[in-house]
Parts: structure tokens; C-alpha cells; sequence
């Protein structure tokens, strides 16, 4: 263990509260904490296999071929842990949501599809025939599976998918084919050369007569061979932003046939004869979709607690500037700008995750309730899931952009991990719905809640519209969190109503209501959003009283100050809407600004508690910037020196800089390392194992660098060479 950085420990030591208290909360109890701590150590432990060359230095073959390695480990270890009863289908979100969020599988993995939507779709759409065939097969993965959904030419407009699934009674068969090229199936992850099995949404034809999409369990390749079969065109997309691990792939059918019963009836059925049976609902064969984006908000606690923990610890060890002349350089976490581009992050991953345990909570009710019979909710979970995957993508995305901005320079590194994190949360606002469409269609159920606000009794997530059209609801401000939830529920409920009355108004003056909903929509998806973060600030607001009642006082105080630290941030982000809306005056808004600025500097003592609880271990976070000790220059340099193109002779003068560096260090170099009493596999250095071999290790570490497979890199024959002589 390395000596922790003076300023860390320093700001350890003025944490008022107790950080394992929070630990212990954060994880839902001491059980769940040690639960948690089992499953890490059982990852960690493989940790030799997971710490090779870093990936950014690899070829895209390489990083698929390591991606595959690294997954195949640790979906092991998660299939021991099965066989040895730790984990069940009650807390495969954890373990798997823990794995993908975790370093382990920092790029996603080829096999996390199979996790995330493959297995819940078939427990989702396969009556109880299918599920008792296909679910032991896929829990053991002894099948791989993706979930094909998304065609090159439509992604939203799921029911405009081209794909046919055509029933053939002779054969008892449905026929798959993709008529176009915008009819490929393009983006399911893990089909491009890992899964055998797929999901596929296709248009079902029966009789002649189209029914609509439905999902289908499709073998794309050999179990034996893991050949593509006849009649399927199968392969990897290409590299992307992020998430490059993922072997996102693209499938295409020629006439290719499967057997009836590989159409998953748990809601709608096609019997031998070709007779086509109507499920009790047309959207609960979207109920994967719906899952999927309820786990996606835990995923995003998961990314933004490890962001803003690398930048806090960061802003705690940087120091940059004088705050005073002649003062020495302070901390730069000590800047107010620094706390407001932290601050609100930490507090969003508490609201984040306190309402992602909410929202599964509803998704459970529903479900067992759609179980019965009762759709009633299905709307509302729906509404709910939707604008919740969406704001919380787009808040972690902005949030994990601000903590790298937050950096500085380091900020920008690889090494340091935000990138990486950066190019992972930006794909959720994309995949699983777009987020502009996602808000449209809770907005469509907010216009429709609206416009029968007299007559229904509403729902519990809308039930403020109510109260909030009430005339003295909000006929005075008041500075307080209540005052602030008050009124921003004012604003959802005042701009839904805005919107109806501009659509109607449209329409009255001839437009179609479409067009006039088009017309409309920017407003639209302004108002989903504000209802989303009204549904956020209660739910977080609530649950910190809530548990104020069971926690010490000290960690009351510092929740509370999370807590209204959040609801000021966003009063005064959507400080117009306020202005428009609520008796908020000039003078309150000024206030509002000195109670923001204050709660920045009553949290800053706390700040590195904060994130401590987060508890993230450094082989999770891998960042050069965010680890425990906050040794991170050092992590810098040793990063750097982990460059192929530093081991090629043309930087030599950098080597020996480095030979430089150990050579002064020498004196007392032995003695005091030693003393750490770190074994050769915890180290895992080619500088500081027991024997010594530093220079063999060094050239044997350099040799593994794929530039060096060739004695000169060929771009110096092809490039460099020809642009020295001129002739480039
Ligand atoms: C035993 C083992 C068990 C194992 C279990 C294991 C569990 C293991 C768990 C492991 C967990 C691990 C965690 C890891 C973390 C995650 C990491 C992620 C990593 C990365 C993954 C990346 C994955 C990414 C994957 C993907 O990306 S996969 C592709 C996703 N693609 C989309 O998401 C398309 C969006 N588009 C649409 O969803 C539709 O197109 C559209 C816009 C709604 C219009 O739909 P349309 O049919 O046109 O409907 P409308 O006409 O608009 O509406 C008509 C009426 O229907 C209503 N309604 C529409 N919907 C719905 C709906 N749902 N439900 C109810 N109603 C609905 C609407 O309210 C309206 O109601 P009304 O107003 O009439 O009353
Ligand atoms: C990393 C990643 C992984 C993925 N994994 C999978 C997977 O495993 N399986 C799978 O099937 N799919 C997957 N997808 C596909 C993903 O679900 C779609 O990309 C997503 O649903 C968005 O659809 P689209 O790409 O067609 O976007 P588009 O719908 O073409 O969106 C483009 C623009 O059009 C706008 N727009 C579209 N429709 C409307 C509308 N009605 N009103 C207003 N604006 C609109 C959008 O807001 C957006 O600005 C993945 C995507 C990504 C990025």
C-alpha cells in the first residue's frame, strides 16, 4: 500500500460524518455491504487476466479477441458463484449491473446482451413451454444470445421494422427474410461474431394477413462449428465512439426457416393451422424495452458515483493558483466553480439511485399485476420508465463531461478513465429509445392524464397535477426544498396545459392534431422533462426524511444539504420556467443564488467522505487520476510509460529519463519499498519485483507490444521513410 496523499488524508480526516455508515446505506443494509464486498473480492481475484496491455493500444481484432477473454472470465466467476448458490435471479441486477459497470468489462462486453436483454425477453414474451426449454440453456450459457430488434433503416418506429416472419402451415414453419438492405438487422450487441442465438422482431404474417411485430428465438450459427447457418448473413458493424467491446453486429435472412413454436407466446400465439390469437394487450410484447430502460438508471448511478469520484479526488490532490497572493497554490476543489461542477454530480447519484429503487419497485407491482390480468399501471410504468431512462442518461452524460472537464488536461487521458465512462453513458441516450422519443411518449401520457384531469382519478406519479391547478397552490414562494418541489410541479402541470392549448388552438385553425403535436413537440418535451425531475427531487427529497428517522445526525445533515444542494442546482437551472410560472421574485431568486453558494461550502469538508462511500475500489475505477492514495502523477507517468511507441528506440531519451529518475532514487530506494511488503503478483511491475530483473522485465513487457511484432513498424517503409525523402 502506497502512502495516501497528505491533501487526502487531510480531507479524510474533517469528514464529519461516518463514511462506512453511508456505505452500509448506500447498499441497502450490512448484509448487502458484505454480499457486495464477496462478489468484488471473486472478480478481483482473476485480476492477472484482466490486466494486460491497455486496451486503447490495441487493434479492433485484439480489443474484441480481449474483450471475449475478459468476459468469458468473468461471466464465469458469476456462473460459479450460480452453481455455489451467491447469486439467483433475485440479485442478478446487482451482479450483472456490477460487472458491466464495473472495470472488469470497462468497454461493455459481447456477452452482456445476452444478460441484459436476451434472457429477460424470453422471460418476458416465452410462455411457460418456452422459458422452461430455452431459460436453463442461456443461464448456464451453454447458448449465447443477442437481441436483434433495430434494422439499418429503422431504429424508433419499431412498427415500421421491415423484417417478415411469414407463417408456412405445410411445414408448421415461419420463413425469416429480409427483403432490403434497410431490412438489416444493425446494432445488436454480441451478434457480430459471438452470439449464436438471437432474438429477432419481425412482421408477423399469417394467412395472408400482416399481424404486426412479434419476436421470434432465432439459431444464427453452428453450436459445434459457430458457423453462420444457411441463409443468415451475419457480421460486426464497425468501431464506434464507445462501447467498443460490445461486437455490435448486423443479420440479414434469406428465406431462412424455424420451427412454429420458435415464436414467443406468452402473449400473442400463432396455432399450427396458421390462426392467428391477439394478445390481451399490443405493447406487452415491448415489456423487454421496458426493463431494460429501468436497469439502465441503476447502470447510470454506477458511471456517475465512479466519474465523480476520480474527479473529487483529483480536484483534492491537484493544487493550481493562489486563492490570495503570496499564499501557496491551493486545492483546486477549494474553487466554488470546482464545487458547482462537482457537487451536484454526487448528489445526483444519490437522487439517481434512491429513484431507480423506486422505480424497479413499480416495475415489480406492475408486473405482478399485468401477471393477473391488470393493465391499469401499464401506461404509467411505461410513461415513467421512459423519461426516467431518458433524463437520467442525459443528466449522467452531461455530469460525467463536466468531471472530465473538471480535470483539466488529465481530464482528457485515457488513463484516466472518463473518456471511457463518457463514451458509455452517451450510448444510453441513444440506445434502448432515443431520448427525444422517449420523452414524447411520456409526454403523450401526460397530455392524455391532463386532459381527463377532472374526470379520472389519477395515477400516483401524476396524482400532483391535481393539487398543482389548484388556484392558491402556489400564490406565494417560499426558500425551502418544499417551496421548490411545489413549485416546480407548478411548471410540469402549467406547460403540459400550455401544450394542450396551443394543440388545440392548432388544431381549431385546421391543422391535423399530428401536425399540431409536431409543431408543439419542443414544448412537449420540455414539459416530460419537468415532470421527470419533479418525480426525481420528491422521490429523493422523501426518502432523505424517511431515513433521517434510522441514521446518525451527521449523516442526516450531509443528506440534507445533497438533498436541497439538488433542488436549489436545478431551481436554478429552470429558473425561467419559474419566473413564467410562480410568484418567485427577484429577491428570492438572489436568495435562492446565497443559499446555493452556501450549501457548496457546507459540503466541501465532506467532499472526499462523500465519494469514499461510493466505495469504489481502484481496480474498478482504473483511473491514473482517482485512486484511493491520490498518487497521481505517479499513476501519470507510469501510464504513459505503458505506451507501445514508448518502448520503439526513437524514444530512448525518454527511457532514460526514466533510468535517471531510478538512479537517483537509488540510495534508499531498496530499503524503503521493502518495507511496503507488497508481493510480486500485488505489484505486477516490470520495475519493482523482489528479484530485481528490471531490464529483462522492461524489454520483456516491450516485446509484448503488437508494434513490436515487426522489428520497424511498417508505416516508416510506407509513410515516414518516403516523407523524409520527400517523395510523400
Ligand atoms: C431465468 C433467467 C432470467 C434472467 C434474467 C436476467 C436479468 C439480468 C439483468 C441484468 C441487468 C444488468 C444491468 C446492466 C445495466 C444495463 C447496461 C446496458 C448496457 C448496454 C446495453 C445496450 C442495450 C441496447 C439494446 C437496444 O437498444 S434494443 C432496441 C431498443 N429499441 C427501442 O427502444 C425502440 C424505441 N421505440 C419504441 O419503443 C417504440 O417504437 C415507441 C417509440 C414507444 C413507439 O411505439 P409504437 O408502437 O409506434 O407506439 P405509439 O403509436 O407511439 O403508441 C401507442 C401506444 O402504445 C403505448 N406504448 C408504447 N410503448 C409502450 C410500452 N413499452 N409499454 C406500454 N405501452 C407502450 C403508448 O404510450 C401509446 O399509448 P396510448 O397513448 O395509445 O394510450
Ligand atoms: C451502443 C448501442 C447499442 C445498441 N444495441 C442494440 C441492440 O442490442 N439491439 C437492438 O435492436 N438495437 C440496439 N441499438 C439500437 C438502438 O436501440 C437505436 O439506435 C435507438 O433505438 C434509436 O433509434 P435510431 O438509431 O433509429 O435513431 P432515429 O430514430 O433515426 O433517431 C435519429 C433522430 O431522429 C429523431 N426522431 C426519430 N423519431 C422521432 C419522432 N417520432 N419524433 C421526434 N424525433 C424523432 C430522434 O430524436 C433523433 O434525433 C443500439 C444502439 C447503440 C447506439
Amino acid at each position: 500500500m502506497h502512502k495516501i496523499n497528505e491533501d487526502l488524508q487531510k480531507e479524510r480526516d474533517k469528514c464529519s460524518f461516518n463514511i462506512q455508515d453511508l456505505i452500509t446505506l448506500i447498499d441497502g443494509g450490512p448484509e448487502k455491504t458484505r454480499e457486495r464486498k464477496d462478489r468484488e473480492n471473486v472478480m478481483l481475484s482473476k485480476r492477472e487476466v484482466f490486466d494486460g496491455v491497455p486496451e486503447e493500444y490495441l487493434s479492433h481484432k485484439e480489443r474484441y479477441e480481449n474483450a471475449i477473454r475478459n468476459s468469458v472470465v468473468a461471466f464465469s466467476l458469476v456462473r460459479k458463484m450460480q452453481e455455489e448458490g451467491k447469486t439467483s435471479i433475485n440479485n442478478y441486477r446487482d451482479v450483472v449491473g456490477g460487472l458491466l459497470g464495473s472495470s472488469v468489462l470497462r468497454d461493455g462486453s459481447p456477452l452482456g446482451l445476452h444478460y441484459i436483454m436476451f434472457m429477460p425477453a424470453i422471460l418476458n414474451q416465452g410462455n411457460e413451454e418456452q422459458q422452461e426449454k430455452w431459460l436453463p440453456r442461456a443461464w448456464n450459457c451453454s447458448i449465447i444470445g443477442s437481441y436483434a430488434q433495430t434494422e439499418l433503416g429503422h431504429g424508433t418506429f419499431i412498427r415500421g421494422l421491415e423484417t417478415t416472419a411469414t407463417y408456412d402451415a405445410a411445414t408448421k414453419q415461419f420463413v425469416l427474410h429480409s427483403p432490403t438492405l434497410t431490412a438489416y438487422k444493425w446494432w445488436p450487441g454480441g451478434l457480430g461474431q459471438t452470439a449464436n442465438y438471437c432474438i429477432v422482431v419481425a412482421q408477423l404474417y399469417t394467412k395472408g394477413q400482416c399481424h404486426g411485430i412479434h419476436s421470434f428465438i432465432i439459431q444464427v450459427r453452428d453450436e459445434e462449428t459457430h458457423m453462420p447457418l444457411p441463409g443468415i448473413k451475419i457480421g460486426e458493424i464497425g468501431a464506434k465512439l464507445g462501447l467498443n467491446a460490445v461486437n455490435n453486429g448486423f443479420l440479414g435472412f434469406d428465406n431462412f426457416r424455424i420451427p412454429r413454436t420458435n415464436m414467443l407466446m406468452k402473449h400473442a400465439q400463432v396455432l399450427e393451422d396458421g390462426t392467428y390469437v391477439k394478445s390481451r394487450h399490443s405493447k406487452l410484447n415491448y415489456g423487454a424495452m421496458v426493463f431494460v430502460r429501468v436497469v439502465i438508471v441503476f447502470d447510470m448511478v454506477n458511471y456517475l458515483s465512479k466519474a465523480v469520484t476520480i474527479a473529487t479526488r483529483f480536484s483534492a490532490v491537484r493544487r493550481q493558483c493562489q486563492l490570495k497572493a503570496g499564499e501557496t497554490e491551493c486545492q483546486i476543489l477549494d474553487y466554488v466553480t470546482q464545487q458547482h461542477k462537482l457537487f451536484v454530480s454526487i448528489a445526483a447519484a444519490h437522487a439517481f439511485r434512491i429513484t431507480a429503487n423506486n422505480l424497479w419497485l413499480t416495475f415489480n407491482e406492475v408486473n405482478e399485476q399485468l401477471s393477473e390480468g391488470n393493465l391499469q399501471r401499464l401506461p404509467e410504468l411505461h410513461a415513467l420508465a421512459c423519461c426516467l431512462k431518458a433524463v437520467t442518461t442525459a443528466d449522467t452524460a452531461a455530469c460525467v463531461e463536466r468531471c472530465r472537464l473538471a480535470c483539466g488536461g488529465h481530464g482528457y487521458m485515457m488513463s484516466s478513465s472518463l473518456p471511457l465512462t463518457y463514451g458509455l453513458v452517451t450510448a444510453a441516450c441513444t440506445y434502448e429509445g432515443e431520448n427525444t422519443v422517449l420523452l414524447l411518449q411520456t409526454a403523450r401520457f401526460l397530455v392524455k392524464t391532463y386532459q381527463q384531469l377532472d374526470s379520472k382519478a389519477l395515477t400516483p406519479t401524476v396524482a400532483y397535477f391535481k393539487s398543482a391547478a389548484a388556484e392558491k397552490f402556489c400564490d406565494s414562494w417560499t426558500n425551502t426544498t418544499e417551496g421548490i418541489i411545489r413549485g416546480l410541479q407548478v411548471v410540469a402541470m402549467r406547460k403540459i396545459a400550455h401544450c394542450v392549448i396551443v394543440m388545440t388552438n392548432r388544431v381549431s385553425k385546421g391543422m391535423t392534431f399530428e401536425d399540431a403535436w409536431n409543431m408543439t413537440s419542443v414544448q412537449l418535451v420540455a414539459a416530460a422533462e419537468a415532470h421527470c425531475r419533479v418525480i426525481i427531487m420528491s422521490t429523493f427529497l422523501e426518502e432523505v426524511k424517511e431515513m433521517s428517522r434510522t441514521i446518525s445526525p451527521k449523516l442526516k445533515e450531509v443528506l440534507h444539504q445533497l438533498a436541497e444542494l439538488y433542488c436549489i442546482y436545478w431551481a436554478l437551472e429552470k429558473l425561467s420556467d419559474l419566473l413564467l410560472y410562480t410568484p418567485i421574485s427577484q429577491k428570492e431568486v438572489e436568495s435562492l443564488r446565497l443559499w446555493y453558494e452556501e450549501t457548496l461550502t457546507k459540503l466541501r469538508p465532506n467532499a472526499v467522505g462523500l465519494v469514499d462511500a461510493f466505495d469504489l475500489r481502484d481496480e474498478m475505477l482504473q483511473s491514473t487520476l482517482g485512486s484511493y492514495d491520490g498518487r497521481v502523477y505517479e499513476r501519470l507517468m507510469e501510464e504513459a510509460m505503458k505506451s507501445p511507441l514508448n518502448a520503439e528506440p526513437e524514444v530512448e531519451s525518454l527511457r532514460l529519463w526514466y533510468e535517471e529518475t531510478l538512479t537517483k532514487l537509488r540510495p534508499n530506494a531498496v530499503g524503503l519499498v521493502d518495507a511496503f511488503d507488497l508481493r510480486d503478483e500485488m505489484l505486477q511491475s516490470t520495475l519493482g519485483s523482489y528479484d530485481g530483473r528490471v531490464y529483462e522485465r522492461l524489454m520483456e513487457e516491450a516485446m509484448k507490444s503488437p508494434l513490436n511484432a515487426e522489428p520497424v513498424n511498417h508505416t516508416f517503409h510506407k509513410y515516414l521513410k518516403p516523407f523524409m525523402q520527400g517523395k510523400l
